[in-house]
């Protein structure tokens, strides 16, 4: 299942429209908070889709029924361009637990990459809803490679993906590895370039959020 989250107008197509405008990235803490801000839109409507259980609250004038998250989720992402889309998504999801995975295009001389995987932080996922974020979802090669490595530490309730720019190709890989998955997306682009840039996505999210890195 696929949820666009620009298909209904709101700030998040605002949002949007300046992380992908080259002139707005100029300003890299403005790229990396509106990031945030559409991580934090997309908890907000995850939080619609989890459980909830009634909890009896005392207020200063008597007892309140209230509704609270019957269990915390788990919020992970792929580091490094994952990060700011992370921290939206915890703002909102504040007492969840957190698992970060590295993983990078390892490029071979020929041009072509591989996805390398190195580094995994993450609780026991076994029974828990899984929220993995990365602004980019281009072949989908790193949410596929990062899920299946995640799902070695226990088999999660559900899984919500959410990222900000998704290309087609990608979305069908994802769907096709992960049918159960929930894709929950800032816009939708066509077009993916021979080194798996998406067109006209905005260029690379890592290097705009924290600066250019050396070729690996
Ligand atoms: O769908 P894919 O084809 O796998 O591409 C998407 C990946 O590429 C970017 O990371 P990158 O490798 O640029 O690392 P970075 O976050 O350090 O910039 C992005 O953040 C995704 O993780
Ligand atoms: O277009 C793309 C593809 C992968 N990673 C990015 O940051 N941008
Ligand atoms: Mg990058």
């Amino acid at each position: 299942m696929i949820n666009n989250l620009s298909k209904e107008h709101s700030l998040v197509s605002e949002w949007i429209a300046e992380i992908r405008d080259e002139q707005v990235q100029a300003d890299r803490m403005r790229f990396r908070r509106n990031l945030e801000r559409i991580g934090e839109i997309a908890a907000f409507e995850i939080s619609k889709k989890l459980s909830y259980v009634r909890k009896e609250v005392q207020t200063p004038l008597g007892i309140a029924n209230c509704k609270v998250l019957e269990n915390q989720p788990v919020l992970a992402t792929i580091l490094r361009a994952g990060l700011p889309l992370h921290q939206g998504l915890l703002n909102y999801f504040d007492k969840a637990d957190n698992a970060f995975v590295s993983a990078y295009r390892k490029h071979n001389k020929d041009g072509s990459f591989d996805i390398s995987l190195e580094y995994l932080s993450s609780p026991d996922l076994e029974g828990r809803a899984l929220i993995i974020s990365d602004p980019m979802l281009a072949t989908g090669s790193s949410l596929v490679k990062t899920i299946q490595y995640l799902r070695e530490e226990g088999e999660p309730s559900s899984i919500h993906i959410v990222t900000v720019i998704a290309c087609t190709v990608g979305i069908e890989y994802v769907r096709r590895e992960f049918p159960q998955a929930v894709i929950w997306c800032g816009d939708i682009d066509d077009e993916l370039t021979a080194k798996g840039y998406i067109v006209p996505g905005l260029g690379d999210a890592g290097d705009l959020s924290y600066g250019s890195k050396t070729q690996v």
